[in-house]
């Protein structure tokens, strides 16, 4: 893909930080080398997290980090507690247990309008757009919670409100581009075939120029095709800005070949934590999920 005027910044910081070097390097799909992809110190923890719903525990005093510039996969068995950790991590769940660092402070108790604010934004297992409303107008919901003219500008329609306005919706068109979705820009998203409305919703959290990016099953219900556009949206929006990622995915084909590290839960526990290799290796998770076919949903 080409998103080589796309002037938008998606990650607030990290530049100028060492890397870790923990990218594969080049492949066969042409993904940046590790040198080009700068990998660094950890951008949010989660330590130690219990999170109970009455008698079920859905995650069970789990810790693992996702660094700047990676890309995360979470993964496991239906049940495992995958989307309750992002729930956790984008502040739509309070865990009772446990605490999350973001860039290096002790994260207190947030809303999730406050936590996107802060840089993380997310995609929903079920796609969550307005079915209604067109592409252009979803992904500028996106840009909520970068507005700052409040009501009393925006009725007068004056002088800061209207060059925000501007700004805004310049920065959806940049999504837009970068999308490949100029085409249907003016459609209804409800429309739109499936995979294009995942597509919508990439770009929708993408308009709020997040560090870290969340996405629960960015590929479900996708075709072949529509899956390898979506792994090329995914990668290039983190080779390119460098823009952290934490996916949840259960087609492991995609996993392995996208992921620089993978956490393993079960059952609200982690039984693996590494590179695609070492979980792939890892006979704990081998059993309660590697050994079934999780690759055939297209
Ligand atoms: N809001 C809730 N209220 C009660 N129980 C919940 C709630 N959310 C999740 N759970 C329970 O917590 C456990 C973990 O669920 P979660 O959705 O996080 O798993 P998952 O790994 O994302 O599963 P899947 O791959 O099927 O989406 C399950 O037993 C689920 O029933």
């Amino acid at each position: 893909m080409t998103a080589g005027g796309l002037a938008m910044p998606f990650r607030s910081g990290g530049a100028g930080e060492a890397a870790a070097g923990t990218a594969a390097g080049a492949d066969a799909s042409g993904r940046p080398t590790a040198a080009d992809r700068r990998i660094g110190p950890p951008v949010l923890e989660v330590r130690n997290i219990t999170l109970r719903f009455g008698g079920v525990t859905a995650i069970s005093d789990i810790s693992f980090d996702i660094r700047d510039g990676e890309v995360r996969a979470i993964i496991g068995p239906n049940g495992a507690g995958k989307s309750s950790m992002l729930n956790v991590i984008n502040g739509f769940y309070h865990p009772q247990e446990g605490e999350i660092v973001f860039h290096g402070q002790l994260r207190r108790a947030l809303k999730p309008h406050q936590i996107a604010r802060q840089g993380i934004a997310r995609t929903f297992q079920n796609i969550a757009l307005f079915k209604g409303m067109t592409v252009l107008d979803n992904i500028m919901t996106g840009r909520l919670t970068k507005m700052h003219r409040n009501l009393f500008w925006q009725v007068l329609w004056k002088g800061p409100a209207e060059r925000e306005e501007v700004a805004h919706r310049a920065a959806a068109e940049r999504v837009i581009d970068f999308l490949e979705i100029q085409h249907i820009r003016k459609t209804p998203v409800g429309r739109l075939p499936y995979g294009l409305q995942k597509r919508v919703e990439l770009g929708r959290a993408l308009a709020a120029e997040p560090s870290l990016l969340l996405l629960d099953e960015p590929m479900a219900g996708m075709n072949v095709e529509e899956k390898a556009d979506m792994c090329r949206f995914i990668l290039d929006v983190n080779a390119e800005f460098g823009t952290t990622i934490a996916l949840i995915e259960h087609d492991m084909g995609v996993v392995m070949d996208i992921s620089d590290r993978v956490v393993v839960l079960d059952y609200g526990k982690k039984i693996g934590d590494g590179t695609p290799d070492e979980v792939r290796r890892n006979q704990a998770v081998i059993d309660a999920y590697l050994g079934v076919a999780h690759d055939d949903e297209s």
